[in-house]
C-alpha cells in the first residue's frame, strides 16, 4: 500500500495506511477554519476495506443511526457522548458492516485521539477504521461495542455480579498492560469508556490519552473524570501509568455497587467537587460492596493503594487470584 502522505485533494476519500491516516489528521490539525467552511464533499482516509470509489458519502454509502440501547430503557434516544463527541451506530451500505461513528466537532478535534487509536492495536482497544471530515465534524469510524457501555449496563441492570466484573476487569487489564508497556496513559478509565461485545470488553475514548517521554508525566491540566481520579493525579505534581490502575479500582467499585466511590458517603448535592476528598481521605475501601469476596477486596486494596509506587501494575494484577478464581468457584 502507498506509503506517501495524504495526497487526496479537498473532497476525496481514499483507502490508506495508518501513515496516510496520520498525515490526513496532521493536515486537519493545520487547516485554517476558513478552509473547512465549504468542503465540496467528504474528505478522509479509511483503513478498512469498505467499498469506495474515491467517495464515502455520509447517509449514502454509510448510514448513521442513533444507537438503540441494548437494554430495556430502549425508548431513550440517548446518544452516548464521548469525551468530545457523540457516538452513533454506522452501517456500510454495501458490506453491511456495523461500526461506531463518533462525531467530533472540528473545534474539539485533537489529533492525538486518532493517533493513539491508530498506532496502538490490541484486541481490547476499539479498532479505528478511518476518519472522514464532513460538515465541520470529524467522523471517527471504529469497532462497535454493540452491547453498549458498562455504564449503560449498570444503569439498566444494577450492580454487576462478581463473575461479570472479573470478566470485564481481565479484558481491560490486558488493554492497560499493553498501553502501559508503551508508556501510554489512557487518563479516563471509567464505566462509560468500557464497551461490551459478545466475546470481549474493549477500551474506548482516547481523547485524553498521552504517551510519557519521562518516568513521570507532569500535567498542564487536570485530565479525567473526578470520581475516578487518583490522589497523585489530583495533586498535579506528576503521575505515571499507575493512575489508570487506581481508576480501574474505582470503576470496579462502581460495577459492584452501581455507584462511583465517595458519593454514598459524600452526596453530590453537598459536594460539588471531590478533588479535596480524594487527596485527603484514605482510599475508598469503605465503598467496596458488602458482598465483595475476600480475594476481590485484596485486589482492590492493591489497585487503590494511595502510593503509586506501591500500587500494583496491570501485569501484576493479571496474575492476582481474585481474577483467576479456582475452577470450582466458577
Ligand atoms: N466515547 C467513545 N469513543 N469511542 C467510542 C466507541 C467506540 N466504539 C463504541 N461502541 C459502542 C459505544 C457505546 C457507548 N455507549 C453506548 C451505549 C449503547 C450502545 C453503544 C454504546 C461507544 C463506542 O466511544
Amino acid at each position: 500500500e502507498s506509503q506517501e502522505g495524504y495526497t487526496g485533494g479537498a473532497g476525496s476519500v481514499r483507502h490508506g495506511t495508518v501513515t496516510d491516516l496520520l498525515s490526513f489528521v496532521n493536515l486537519l490539525s493545520h487547516m485554517q477554519a476558513a478552509a473547512l467552511q465549504h468542503l465540496p464533499e467528504e474528505m478522509g482516509v479509511l483503513l478498512n476495506k469498505v467499498s469506495i470509489n474515491g467517495r464515502y458519502k455520509i447517509n449514502k454509502d454509510v448510514l448513521l443511526f442513533p444507537w438503540q440501547l441494548t437494554y430495556k430503557n430502549r425508548g431513550s434516544d440517548l446518544v452516548p457522548k464521548g469525551s468530545f463527541g457523540k457516538v452513533h451506530l454506522a452501517q456500510d451500505i454495501t458490506t453491511r458492516k456495523r461500526m461506531a461513528c463518533k462525531l467530533i466537532p472540528m473545534e474539539n478535534f485533537r489529533g492525538a485521539e486518532i493517533e493513539f487509536q491508530a498506532r496502538f492495536c490490541h484486541e481490547n482497544i476499539a479498532k479505528l477504521y478511518g476518519a472522514l471530515l464532513w460538515e465541520q465534524n470529524v467522523h471517527l469510524f471504529m469497532e462497535a461495542g454493540e452491547g453498549g457501555s458498562v455504564l449503560e449496563k449498570i444503569d439498566s441492570c444494577g450492580p454487576m455480579r462478581e463473575f461479570e466484573i472479573i470478566w470485564v476487569t481481565k479484558h481491560i487489564l490486558r488493554a492497560l498492560e499493553y498501553l502501559h508497556s508503551h508508556n501510554v496513559i489512557h487518563h479516563d478509565i471509567k464505566p462509560s469508556n468500557i464497551v461490551l461485545m459478545s466475546d470481549k470488553a474493549v477500551l474506548v475514548d482516547f481523547g485524553l490519552t498521552v504517551q510519557m517521554t519521562e518516568d513521570l508525566y507532569i500535567p498542564r491540566d487536570l485530565r479525567g473524570t473526578e470520581m475516578y481520579m487518583s490522589p497523585e493525579l489530583v495533586l498535579c505534581r506528576g503521575h505515571d501509568t499507575k493512575t489508570d490502575i487506581y481508576s480501574l479500582g474505582t470503576t470496579i467499585i462502581h460495577m459492584q455497587t452501581a455507584n462511583p466511590p465517595w458519593v454514598r458517603r459524600y452526596p453530590r448535592t453537598a459536594y460539588p467537587s471531590y478533588l479535596y476528598i480524594i487527596h485527603k481521605q484514605a482510599p475508598p475501601l469503605e465503598d467496596i460492596s458488602d458482598d465483595c469476596s475476600l480475594a476481590m477486596r485484596s485486589f482492590l486494596e492493591r489497585a487503590l493503594e494511595k502510593n503509586p509506587t506501591l500500587r500494583k501494575s496491570a501485569s501484576e494484577l493479571l496474575k492476582d487470584e481474585a481474577i483467576n478464581p479456582p475452577k470450582e468457584d466458577q
